[in-house]
């Protein structure tokens, strides 16, 4: 009896065991099966996503304009890292970037054959491109004659692919095929700025939106400046390489391509633009961060003036200095198609702010970051003052909208008023 039992418990032992084990054995089969078709619907691309980025303020985000797909190179952290790990035995990845290989047919497809042109700059033609998962992008291809070997564009992708920021136009792919290279980015549905501000296709920028544009463009390149590891000099900013996305918010694009093609075609061997090159580094040659605060004060006046640095901007500029002190009374050279609708005050700060960035002097001229710190403040007054108005009594509140038909004659707090004007001051000074 005593035998039976012993028995009884020995097989019952081994059944449990050899149960045990069938069901952990079957739950990673089960696992490893989902994986395998999680990968296997990326046909489309054959990288997988690696959404850690080292540096930039949206450091998970990675297509975050385009709407997403089953196949979109979005993902969530979590979802990121499993890929990430899977993806690496399987695909082609730029280490540490998250960019993505494209294949040609696959643009092709996207670009119906390369006939979507939406632009084209020194670099090549930019095509919109609808990918089969639903995103929009834009594809710039590179001219073909470069002399950039595989090695070197790759070495370019990679450095592009660590730069991320929400007021950066990001890079999200590349393709190298059929001797062609091609850069992907994340599509801007409004186009440039320079085509809002010279168009008439376009609404008029309206003052407030105007100064929101110089701060996103401001806080991009303080990223390029001393976020990004090693720091960026854009070298080209002007405001056809600002570029809106949906909700009009701006973005800085072109950065940190180190191409050949990048010449002036009005000043040979200077890169960058005309009309917006720091006078240092055409008597120098040496191009630094103050040069890129150079060109940045240009689009500063370019956005108070509505006026083409190539069609006398600056000229028009000094012109008003002269009865301006740099302070007071730049509100003659704000852009007609505005119609005085702008709050004088801002306008002088903002345009005070633009003339120390063309300080023919570099060390005069602000950093970024000072910039990034004076527009901020200008806005945030601009809103607390929006709420203070709504505060007001009803009384009050409609007397104020009867005579306010210009934003020039809003009327200020008076502490607000002091204090903007005494810290705009003191922090632009450096
Ligand atoms: N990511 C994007 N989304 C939407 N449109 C874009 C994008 N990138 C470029 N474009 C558009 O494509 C056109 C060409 O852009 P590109 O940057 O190649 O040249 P550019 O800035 O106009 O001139 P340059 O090359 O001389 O600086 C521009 O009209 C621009 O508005």
């Amino acid at each position: 009896m005593r035998e039976e039992s012993s028995g009884l418990i020995v097989g019952i032992s081994i059944g449990v065991v050899i149960g045990v084990a069938l069901a952990v054995a079957a739950f990673f089969c089960i696992r490893y099966h989902r994986k395998r078709s999680q990968i296997g619907n990326s046909s489309s691309r054959r990288a997988a996503t690696i959404p850690i980025r080292a540096n930039g303020a949206d450091s998970c985000s990675v297509l975050s304009d385009s709407s997403i797909g089953t196949e979109s190179p979005k993902s969530t952290l979590q979802n990121g890292i499993s890929f990430w790990l899977s993806g690496l035995k399987k695909a082609n990845v730029i280490p540490a970037s998250g960019i993505l290989e494209y294949s040609y047919k696959d643009l092709q497809k996207a670009t119906c054959n390369f006939t979507t042109l939406i632009g084209q700059g020194a670099y090549g033609p930019v095509y919109k491109a609808q990918m089969s998962t639903g995103e929009t992008v834009a594809v710039k291809m590179l001219a073909s004659d470069s002399k950039q070997g595989e090695k070197e564009f790759q070495t370019e992708v990679t450095l592009l692919g660590r730069l991320h920021h929400r007021n950066l136009v990001n890079l999200v792919g590349y393709c190298a095929e059929k001797n062609q290279h091609m850069l992907i980015y994340v599509y801007m549905s409004r186009g440039s700025l320079a085509s809002h501000l010279y168009s008439e296709k376009f609404e008029p920028l309206n003052w407030e939106l105007r100064v929101q544009i110089a701060l996103d463009v401001a806080r991009g390149l303080e990223y390029l400046h001393d976020g990004a590891v090693p720091p960026v000099i854009h070298r080209d900013i002007k405001s056809s390489n600002i570029l809106l996305d949906q909700s009009m918010r701006a973005r800085v694009a072109d950065f940190g391509l180190s191409r050949e093609e990048m010449v002036s075609k009005h000043a040979s061997h200077i890169r960058g633009t005309f009309g917006y090159l720091d006078p240092e580094y055409i008597s120098t040659r040496s191009f630094t961060k103050k040069s890129d605060v150079y060109s940045y004060g240009v689009l500063l006046f370019e956005l108070i003036a509505g006026r083409n640095p190539l069609q006398g901007l600056m000229e028009h500029v000094e012109l008003a200095a002269m009865n301006t002190e740099g302070k007071v009374g730049w509100e003659e050279i704000g852009d007609p198609r505005l119609k005085g609708n702008f709050d004088v005050e801002e306008l002088n700060q903002v345009a005070a702010l633009a003339h120390k960035c063309v300080s023919p002097v570099p060390r005069r001229r602000p950093s970024m970051r000072d910039i990034v710190q004076v527009l901020s403040r200008i806005l945030k007054y601009r809103h607390s003052r929006k709420r203070d108005m709504e505060d007001l009594t009803p009384r009050a509140h409609e007397v104020i909208i009867n005579t306010s038909q210009s934003e020039s004659r809003t009327p200020i707090p008076e502490h607000h008023r002091v204090e903007s004007l005494d810290s705009t001051t003191d922090s632009v000074d450096v």
